[in-house]
């Protein structure tokens, strides 16, 4: 059985599970559950805090997991980023209170709060940097105002907590992170067969299918506005002068794609969601 870890709280975890519920596996019915076994399908789900998975997969004790590279990398651990799962999106910035950093040598010799000090450590050694971390569980945005700090280096995604703080992000990306799956490093039947179903998910979330006919004369032109992923699939029609194309679309650029086929001719264009795919 492949053993695969799971956030079991937190920003990835709803996400994780509904993606592992899209590609045919078994969630689980109660939120204290701790391991769910999936025996149709040959796995058994644990469900950890989403900083001990890179530990966990790291060690061998499990096979592979669903984790931001974030805590990826903070955690030191051997386990290797095998797919970006593209969610739960942030990027790791430093923040001090508004205008009073510009630079990240700016940081030099003052006290830093983080809960990912592994990540900024490293960071900072690259880039010859010497300061004194200060190492909180959450919430480090507090730590400036109540003084046990003089900046944070944190998670950021709309920014909103830091700009409620009266911080401000200053020096460079320390990184750009996103849900990833890990492995150990050791081949274990089934990861292939995960990964295929989680990639199937991916794509049947970030495409479309779209249809529409079109004159001929405009098929080419049309074919290299929309290329599809492969090669568009074009059918002839009962009138010998049109033709109906089916393409897949990035699901962001559907409504651009289908505002300039119309422009070219393009008639009865229709938008189809996939709901899962093999490429
Ligand atoms: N708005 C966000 N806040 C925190 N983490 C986020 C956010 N968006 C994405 N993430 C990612 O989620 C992971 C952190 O998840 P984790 O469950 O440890 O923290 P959390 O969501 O802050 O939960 P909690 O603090 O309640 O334990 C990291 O990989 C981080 O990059
Ligand atoms: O840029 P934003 O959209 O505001 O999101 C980022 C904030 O959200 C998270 O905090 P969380 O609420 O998880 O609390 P924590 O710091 O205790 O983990 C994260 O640690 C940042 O503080
Ligand atoms: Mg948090």
């Amino acid at each position: 059985m492949l053993r695969i870890a799971v956030p079991n709280k937190g920003s990835l975890s709803e996400t994780a599970a509904q993606m592992l519920f899209e590609a045919g596996y078994t969630g689980r019915r109660d939120p204290r559950d701790l391991v769910v076994a999936d025996p149709a399908n040959d796995v058994e789900f644990f469900y950890l805090r989403p900083r001990d998975i890179a530990t966990y997969v790291g060690s061998g004790a499990l096979d592979v997991g669903i984790t931001g590279r974030d805590l990826l990398l903070d955690s030191h651990s051997p386990a290797k980023e095998i797919a970006n799962l593209n969610f739960g999106d942030s990027t790791f910035r430093f923040a001090g209170p508004a205008g009073r950093f510009e630079t990240l040598a700016d940081l030099a010799g003052l006290r830093v709060a983080t809960s990912y000090p592994g990540l900024v450590e490293r960071f900072l050694a690259t880039h010859d940097v010497k300061v004194q971390l200060v190492t909180l569980d959450g919430a480090v945005e507090s730590a400036v105002q109540l003084g046990v700090a003089d900046a944070v280096a944190d998670v950021v995604s709309t920014g909103s907590t830091l700009r409620k703080a009266g911080l401000e992000i200053f020096g460079p990306v320390i990184l750009e992170s996103t849900a990833v799956l890990i492995d150990s490093g050791n081949e274990k039947p089934g990861i292939a067969t995960l990964l295929r179903r989680l990639q199937g998910v991916l794509v049947a979330r970030q495409y479309v299918l779209m249809d529409y006919d079109i004159p001929v004369a405009q098929l080419d032109a049309a074919c290299q506005l929309a290329p599809g992923i492969e090669s568009p699939t074009v059918s002839s029609l009962h009138d010998p002068e049109w033709v109906a194309v089916r393409v897949m679309i990035p699901r962001k650029e559907m409504n651009s794609v289908m505002d300039d086929l119309y422009e070219l001719g393009a008639r009865a264009i229709l938008v189809t969601t996939i709901h899962n795919a093999r490429l």
